[in-house]
């Protein structure tokens, strides 16, 4: 457990001052005390791009939620600890017969390297075996910063055709104006309240030399100078139990603010390494990550960021759910739930299916609306692989690893309960409550099966669409599963990518390249990683020359990296997209879509790349685990990725490297 859990503490200042309207000089200090606070009264950083999305300001309860709807990927089963809670669980499944999976080998476009012997993997959590299970958190003062912000809400979602392209308009304006209207006055006198009082913390708090400032303009802090402690000194702060919190606190603002405008602030005698170094190591420590979990977040995001991105993984995400058009219509779920006491909102245009609640009176996992199948708790991030997919009537759909089966009843959905989807996952166990949840929203058109991935297309193939929601590291959701900070290493993203690699080119075989109204496959993880996404994706254009990245018709998200620390993407790899949490206000998901062409004859090139998909191998060219085979691998294109690697890792640990000996590798 890191320092910021411990000490159930609030988030440190947000760094990027830039977002506040406030002083960021003096939005930036804290009161010591307020560490050891447990009144969950942290202000939570607002996602950014929501300018457009700003809260309405409502008076708005948290609303937990455990549910059977999800897995760890997007279930709801990890309970914050800031929320006043009660917790009924019940197993609704206790058995635990997961298979043993067998060893397959079944590719015609010789990707035998990739064909270890099955893994089991099973990255998902069982908390959604449990009885669905709402925990509603009192209301306290409905500050601003307690309010859960707004899913980023962007252009809107052609992926379905229904009758409720006008039911946000009627929900808002009909249903919802007059409890609406009243809020929003609520809201904004407490909103100038918020920010008097912020104003007033503030001032008095200008001394304080917690101060954190990365002001372009501002060149001093406030009080001492800051200095980068010496090996020594960290050394002799270890020994002593670790460091006091607020110099954590204090030390990565400053680390931050140098590593921003290293020229003019760095010590001279220090190096930028250095700098990282010790911002890392207060990560680890503050946050509560491994070591390994950490750099490798760390790496993916400009300085500032990465500690937005840490600090959002503190908060949880908003609460949502997603209507069940087969049993019902928005507008009418909505009011029925505004009927029972849930305080909710349609989450966004991208949508015209989710609704996001902000407060519940009742358990959101046990009305009466719940069990019949009127709607799914799913996190908002888990609609977007399915609109990605944008099934179509009476098309043949493969679901390849979809328990507890969110994604599975989304796509039945939309093919209005015609066609066919076969829902897959390796977990037998699992399964069950993917078959309870078909069951529950009236899904006719599903059929339940559970094969290791690997196995398709030999079991079944000719697919219009796959769904390849991969089981992955769950680096998105991390404010879900903490766990994840401490569990993972890196023979586990190494294994994962493999297994991903696997999985991928087994999903692309299974789909029909004939297909007259598809021919898709949509590759997803609620993962952050390039190893786990950009890495396979790219993996897979190269095994398969015979499909292409097309845009996933998803209006919001980044762009997938195209380059990445000394790796070269194909260039299409900018038509996937990511999302994070300090951005979106989702879960960290990724979503790449797949058009699959006929067969040509495949290229030469294209299967004798230096990445080959055997366990043991890492992508930067080290051999991890040579448990199998003995691996192919074109040492000349890997040298200068092992040198830049390892020049790296010396740099991160402070160390000098060595002069290059080989043609510096692209950054
Ligand atoms: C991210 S979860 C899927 C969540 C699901 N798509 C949903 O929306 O509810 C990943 C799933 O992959 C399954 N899995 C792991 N290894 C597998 C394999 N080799 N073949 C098929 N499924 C696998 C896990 O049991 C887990 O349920």
């Amino acid at each position: 457990m890191g320092h910021r859990a411990k000490n159930k503490q609030p988030a440190p200042q947000p760094l990027d001052v830039k977002q506040s309207a406030i002083s960021s000089k003096k939005l930036g200090k804290r009161k010591a005390e307020s560490l050891n606070d447990n009144s969950n009264s942290r202000p939570v950083k607002r996602p950014k791009d929501q300018s457009e999305s700003k809260q309405k300001g409502k008076k708005k309860k948290k609303v937990l939620v455990d549910s059977d709807a999800e897995g760890s990927a997007d279930g709801w089963e990890d309970v914050a600890d800031n929320v006043e809670l009660k917790i009924q669980a019940k197993s609704l499944f206790s058995t635990n017969d997961d298979e043993e999976l067998d060893e397959l080998g079944m590719d015609e476009f010789s990707d035998d390297e990739l064909r270890g012997p099955a893994q089991a993997f099973d990255f998902g959590s069982d908390a959604e075996d449990d009885e669905p299970e709402v925990i509603i958190g009192k209301s306290k003062k409905s500050k601003q910063s307690e309010r859960p912000a707004k899913i980023i809400p962007t252009a809107s979602d052609n992926s379905d055709s229904s009758d409720q392209s006008d039911e946000e308009e009627r929900i808002t304006m009909a249903n919802m104006a007059a409890r609406s209207k009243a809020l929003d006055e609520q809201a904004a006198a407490e909103d100038a309240l918020d920010v008097e009082e912020m104003q007033q913390a503030a001032f008095n708090e200008e001394d304080d030399d917690d101060d954190l400032d990365m002001d372009e303009d501002e060149e001093e802090t406030d009080g001492e100078p800051f200095r980068l402690p010496t090996r020594e000194e960290n050394e002799a702060e270890s020994k002593a139990g670790g460091p006091d919190v607020h110099v954590v606190q204090r030390r990565m603002r400053e680390c931050v603010r140098v590593l921003g405008r290293f020229k003019k602030l760095a010590e001279k005698s220090r190096s930028r390494s250095e700098y990282i170094s010790q911002l890392l190591s207060d990560i680890s420590s503050y946050y509560g990550y491994n070591d390994f979990l950490a750099e490798k977040l760390f790496q993916l995001f400009p300085v500032a960021e990465a500690i937005e991105f840490f600090e959002a993984n503190e908060v949880p995400r908003p609460v949502t759910i997603r209507t069940n058009t087969l049993r019902t219509r928005r507008r009418d779920l909505a009011q029925a739930l505004i009927n029972r006491g849930v305080n909710l909102e349609p989450i966004g245009k991208w949508t015209n299916v989710g609704l996001q609640v902000f407060e519940s009176s009742v358990p959101i996992g046990a009305t009466p609306e719940y069990l019949a199948g009127h709607y799914m708790l799913q996190a908002a991030s888990s609609f977007l692989p399915v609109i990605a997919l944008s099934p179509q009537p009476n098309e043949r759909v493969l679901d390849m690893a979809s328990a507890p089966g969110g994604k599975t009843t989304h796509i039945a959905a939309l093919l209005q309960n015609t066609g066919i989807v076969f829902a897959n996952d390796a977990n037998k166990a699992r399964t069950k409550s993917l078959s309870a949840n078909v069951h529950r929203l009236g899904c006719k058109n599903v059929v339940v099966c559970s094969y290791d991935g690997r196995e398709f297309p030999k079991v079944i193939g000719g697919f219009d669409r796959v769904l390849l929601d991969a089981p992955c590291s769950g680096t998105g959701v991390i404010s879900k599963d903490s766990s994840v900070k401490v569990n993972k290493s890196e023979r586990d993203f190494t294994l994962l990518a493999h297994l991903q690699k696997q999985l991928i080119l087994c999903a692309i075989d299974s789909v029909s390249p004939d297909s007259k109204t598809g021919g898709y496959v949509v590759y997803s993880t609620c993962s952050v990683t390039v190893d786990e996404n950009e890495s396979v994706v790219d993996y897979a254009l190269r095994k398969r020359p015979n499909v292409k990245l097309v845009d996933t018709g998803l209006e919001f998200g980044r762009e997938g990296y195209t380059k990445y620390r000394g790796k070269i993407f194909n260039s299409s790899l900018s038509l996937t997209r990511r999302f994070y949490p300090h951005v979106h206000n989702m879960d960290g998901f990724y979503v790449a879509k797949f058009k699959v062409e006929k067969r040509g004859k495949i290229s030469k090139a294209s299967d004798s790349t230096a990445e080959v998909g055997l366990i043991g191998i890492e992508e930067e060219g080290e051999q991890i685990a040579p448990e199998k085979e003995k691996i192919a691998f074109d040492d000349d294109e890997d040298r200068p990725y092992i040198e830049e690697s390892k020049r790296r890792r010396m740099k991160a640990k402070g160390l000098k490297p060595p002069p290059r000996t080989t043609v510096k590798v692209a950054a």
